[in-house]
């Protein structure tokens, strides 16, 4: 068994994960690629074992103990609320969340907010004092207000390109997101040393990304 059990997220911050693990100076071999159908791979020498998840689950496998440690995006810490730690800002996949809409949006009563974030949403109009109808949707979401599900949407914005081509506009930030590593409750007390020299080695590999 190893020492440390890390929970990876599959896709766009895999690869950007990786770099990071490799420029921490560990032996990730070749064969952990976004491309591979593995899900799973032992260190044995560097006592680590890492798994692939989708991105939503990571503070799940987390919070339950099955993984030590975790690389998600702060966007799904915001929306999934899981009882964990948040240890490190690895400062990989910025983007950002925010309202979106058509330029000639116009305000009425009680909007319908389409989104993948709705508890994201949800608070944000909250504290906005604004009455929305949160509408949940998998993808997608720029689709909702050019064909009338919604007069908003709450969503990731990078570069911007997907807003643009579909003729809508960033209205409000809500908050910027980077890739985070959480840390299970009980693993941070119980394997403290070995996490705290984990967190240390990808805190200089996180400072040299950023100064490189
Ligand atoms: N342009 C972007 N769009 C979406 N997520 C982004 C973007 N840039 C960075 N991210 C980060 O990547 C994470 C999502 O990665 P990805 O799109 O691979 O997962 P997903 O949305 O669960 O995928 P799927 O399309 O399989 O549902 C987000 O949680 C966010 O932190
Ligand atoms: O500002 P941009 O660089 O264009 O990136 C933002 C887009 O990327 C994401 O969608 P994704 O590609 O994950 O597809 P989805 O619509 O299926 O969620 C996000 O939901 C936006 O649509």
């Amino acid at each position: 068994m190893s020492d440390l059990t890390i929970a990876m997220p599959k896709g766009r911050i895999f690869d950007e994960a990786l770099h990071l693990l490799r420029n921490a100076n560990l032996p990730i071999p070749e064969s952990f690629a976004a491309d591979s159908r593995k899900l799973t791979i032992s260190l044995p020498d560097a006592g680590l074992s890492f798994f692939l998840a989708k991105p939503m689950d990571v503070p799940t496998y987390v919070e339950y103990g099955v993984a030590d440690l975790g690389v998600v995006g702060k966007d799904v810490l915001l929306e999934e609320s899981r009882d964990v730690y948040e240890i490190l800002d690895l400062k990989i996949s910025p983007c950002r969340i925010a309202v979106a809409g058509m330029p000639d949006w116009k305000p009425v009563l009680y909007p319908r907010v389409a989104t993948k974030y709705p508890k994201i949403a949800e608070r944000y109009f909250k504290e906005q004092g604004q009455q929305v109808e949160v509408i949940y949707l998998n993808g997608s979401i720029e689709l909702a207000p050019i064909i009338g599900l919604a007069d908003r949407i709450v969503d990731i914005v990078s570069t911007g390109q997907t807003l643009k081509e579909n003729g809508l506009v960033e209205l409000e930030q809500i908050t910027t997101v980077t890739s985070r590593l959480i840390a299970n409750r009980a693993s941070y007390r119980l394997k403290n040393n070995l996490i705290q020299s984990f967190c240390d080695r990808l805190t200089e590999a996180v400072q040299g990304s950023v100064y490189a």
